[in-house]
């Protein structure tokens, strides 16, 4: 039985990964919050809602993660990448789900993973993993005669933007059209800011209520238009793929995987 512990565990994924976990058979070995986090002390399954596991939330990274065969965060970019630091002292593999890495902090990430096997993606359904590889077919066969914009909604509490999945999005559309997604990657209109490049590809954000998330790439041509959109009605796909993850990583040769490798997508 893989021993799962899970960092961030008080959180809107954090909780759905522990019942995902105990779901999928295994066990959950810890749960970490930051210090003086309020949830600190309290049994993990009563916060996650799926009956006490005998678990407390711990401040203690170090030993959390030396009691685990595999840690699953899902907090944000600097949290995870000390938590990959400490996996890798340690030689535990790590699933991060946490997503607005700059370029600088993903080599990072590549870095830190050289020792222990690491999955980093910004997104763990099965749905949208799919969604990666159709879209690269598409771009490939469209070529440049088709304007790309992507358009990502999300709960008014996500703290980062664009999503990650909207930025993999532009990054597999950009280098099937053998684009540099840094380069063309449009996140802003306002003005007299003239007519749109045949490259650029244009990446905009809505943020409300409780939206879990949701995608969709316009391929927009003379006279017609394709769409590929992903809607999550719940978080449960992601956390499910987590643990998927989380299951799949232990024992793998050291490096920096994505859910695309776990998948067989690739
Ligand atoms: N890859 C995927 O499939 C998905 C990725 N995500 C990504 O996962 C991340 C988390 O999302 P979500 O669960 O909605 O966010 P939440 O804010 O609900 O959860 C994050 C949790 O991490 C905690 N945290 C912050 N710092 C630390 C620390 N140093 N040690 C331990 N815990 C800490 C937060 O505490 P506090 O509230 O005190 O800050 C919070 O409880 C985001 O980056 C999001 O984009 C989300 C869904 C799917
Ligand atoms: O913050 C979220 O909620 C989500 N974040 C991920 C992202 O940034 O792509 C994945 C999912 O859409 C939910």
């Amino acid at each position: 039985m893989t021993k799962i512990a899970v960092c961030g565990a008080a959180g809107r994924m954090g909780q759905r990964i522990i019942v995902a976990a105990r779901e999928a058979g295994c066990t959950v070995s810890g749960a970490l919050e930051r210090p003086g986090h309020e949830m600190v002390g309290q049994d993990a399954g009563l916060i996650a809602g799926c009956g006490a596991l005998g678990v407390a939330i711990s401040d203690d990274l170090n030993a959390v993660v030396e009691g685990c065969d595999v840690l699953i965060d899902f907090t944000t970019p600097k949290v995870s990448l000390k938590n990959l630091e400490v996996c890798a002292l340690k030689k535990k593999s790590i699933v991060i789900g946490s997503t607005g890495f700059t370029p600088e902090e993903r080599a990072l990430a590549v870095e830190l993973a050289r020792d222990i096997p690491a999955v980093l993606a910004p997104n763990m359904s099965v749905g949208v993993n799919v969604c990666f590889k159709i879209l690269k077919d598409v771009a490939k066969t469209l070529g440049d005669d088709f304007d790309v914009e992507i358009v990502e909604l999300h709960h008014n509490k996500k703290k980062d933007a664009p999503s990650g999945t909207a930025v993999r999005m532009g990054e597999v559309v950009a280098e099937a059209l053998g684009r540099d997604y840094n380069k063309v990657a449009t996140y802003h209109r306002e003005g007299i800011c003239g007519e749109r490049t045949k490259e650029e590809i244009g990446m905009q954000t809505v943020r409300g209520g409780d939206i879990v998330g949701e995608h969709t790439v316009y391929f927009i041509g003379m006279g017609e238009r394709i769409e590929i959109s992903h809607r999550a009605m719940t978080r449960d796909m992601f956390s499910r793929g987590s643990v998927r993850a989380a299951q799949w990583v232990v024992g793998k040769q050291p490096g920096l995987y994505d859910m695309q490798d776990v998948l067989g997508l690739k």
